[in-house]
């Protein structure tokens, strides 16, 4: 049970680090709810939502990877480096093709659905 909670601590720790230290996994997460209230308020289905918290959930996971390998790149020099450079930047490519992949995913669901509201109202 003390291993249990163990791993809850310590996951609950990273996400206050994350959350207290990089604005950009804070960004993230507004995002995340302003999907969920629109989700909310154009009632989606159960497998359009299923979609919806994937997505939002592998745009804050692969920000926290992102900011993971930044700080172990920082920690193990703060000096400008090509490598660092390539490190860090392919880093930031992971999460933007995760970010396109969302952004496509909202559009499939959520223009539909608009234009729904607007041509029948809500
Ligand atoms: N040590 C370094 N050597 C060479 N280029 C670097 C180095 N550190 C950062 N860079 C370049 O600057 C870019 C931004 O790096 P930085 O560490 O500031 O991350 P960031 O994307 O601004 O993240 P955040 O806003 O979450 O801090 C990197 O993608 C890389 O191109």
């Amino acid at each position: 049970m003390k291993w249990f909670r163990d791993r809850f601590r310590y996951a609950f720790a990273g996400i206050r680090y994350g959350v207290l230290k990089d604005r950009s996994i804070v960004l993230q997460i507004v995002f995340g709810w302003i999907a969920i209230v629109v989700a909310l308020v154009l009632r989606c289905t159960f497998y359009e939502w299923l979609w919806i918290l994937l997505c939002i959930t592998l745009v804050v996971v692969g920000e926290i990877f992102n900011s993971c390998i930044e700080q172990c790149v920082n920690y193990i020099s703060l000096e400008i480096d090509p490598r660092a450079k390539k490190i860090k930047d392919m880093a930031a490519a992971a999460v933007f093709l995760i970010c396109v992949f969302a952004g496509i995913v909202g559009c499939l669901i959520f223009i539909p659905k608009i234009g729904e509201v607007v041509f029948y109202g809500l």
